[in-house]
């Protein structure tokens, strides 16, 4: 059972506090899209797909205690509040495609005088639940494929030592996660040898989530400074990198943690293969490559403190940005729910 970051039944939502992990575990009750928005800005919740989740359940949670009766007036209330929710955070689209798709099925129910106010709520609100069993369902296909490609340039029945980067796991998704659900599916098989993760820096999503998880669950792993990896690769022969996304690039650049570029450059240069996973809610046929996706640039708080603790000279100038993009030609594979696919292919995926 991996660590539950989202408690759901219909009229209540509470959220982990992942800004207090590991050391606190403090739920944090939803009760609205304010709640919403708060959360994810305050990256108290983060991860691509937990955003796109939380984001429309604080949306269904409002909207139960709704009793307009005005099908026109709730289609136009929703529009608003999906828009303010998806300004939380820019870089991570999945919660800009869910958005849409709801915003789209707003209007049909609005525009078919058939179905009552009542009708309209249940089937929205049923909807917006569907997507914690659909996000489940898709990272442990995720995590099939993944394993089966990584494998693929395993002898026999041999065991491969992976390095990750970021949180990609239960803490970033509905559960079992998209490049720690490929690290879960391989340990399950039995195949996995060990797991590095990287702290990634500033926010530490390595060190504080993804170390927890993988103790947790008693996974073979070791925590390594960001400024390690090259030198990991040097000395332990490292038989795949896989990471999570943010948004991937209809050419398949993708955007991700910050690190996550020098990472795959330094994968290039040692032959090893590099992966993303991530679920077709990750990426966006609307924007042709990396150079156009907006990268967040977070507060130099991040960077100059742990916790209330200064650990940066006063005065020091910051730079900032929570993601980089790494581009297509640095990528071996893309893993999704629908399989495994060279960058290149993504297009023909949505034609
Ligand atoms: C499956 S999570 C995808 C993605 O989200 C993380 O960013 P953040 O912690 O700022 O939300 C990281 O880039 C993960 O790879």
């Amino acid at each position: 059972m991996s660590l539950e970051s989202i408690k759901y039944k219909r009229g209540y939502l509470e959220v982990l506090d992942q800004l207090l992990l590991p050391l606190q575990t403090k739920y944090v009750k939803i009760e609205g899209v304010e709640d919403g928005w708060k959360v994810i800005n305050k990256m108290q919740v983060r991860g691509a797909p937990a955003i796109a989740i939380i984001g429309c359940l604080s949306l269904a949670i409002e909207l139960l205690n709704d009793n307009s009766s005005d099908k026109k007036v709730m289609r136009q209330e929703i529009e608003g509040k999906l828009n303010y929710l998806v300004s939380a955070r820019p870089t991570a689209v999945n919660i800009k495609l869910a958005a849409d798709e709801l915003i789209s099925l707003a209007n049909t129910l609005s525009a078919d005088e058939t179905v009552t106010s009542e009708e309209f709520k249940e089937r929205f609100i049923s909807s917006i639940e569907g997507m914690l069993s659909k996000d489940i369902e898709d990272n442990k296909a995720i995590g099939r494929y993944g394993c089966e490609a990584i494998l693929k340039n395993i002898e026999g029945d041999g065991q491969v030592r992976v390095l990750t980067h970021c949180n990609t796991g239960s803490l970033a998704t509905a559960e079992y996660g998209t490049a720690l659900g490929v690290i879960r599916s391989l340990h399950a098989a039995k195949r996995l040898e060990h797991v590095f993760c990287t702290e990634t820096r500033p926010y530490n999503q390595g060190a504080r989530l993804t170390a927890f998880e993988l103790v947790h669950e008693k996974i073979p792993a070791t925590l390594i400074v960001d400024s390690m990896v090259a030198a990991l690769m040097h000395v332990r022969n490292i038989g795949a990198v896989v990471v999570g996304a943010d948004r991937v690039a209809a050419n398949g650049d993708t955007a991700n943690k910050i690190g996550t570029y020098q990472i795959a450059i330094v994968a290039k240069y040692h032959n090893v293969p590099f992966y993303v996973a991530a679920p077709f809610t990750s990426i966006d046929m609307q924007i042709p490559s990396g150079e156009h996706i907006k990268i967040e640039e977070r507060p130099d708080k991040e960077m100059t403190h742990i916790g209330d603790r200064r650990i940066a000279a006063p005065g020091i100038n910051c730079w900032n940005p929570s993601f980089d993009i790494t581009p297509a030609s640095l990528i071996t594979g893309i893993i999704t729910e629908k399989g495994v696919f060279l960058p290149s292919m993504l297009s023909t995926l949505f034609a």
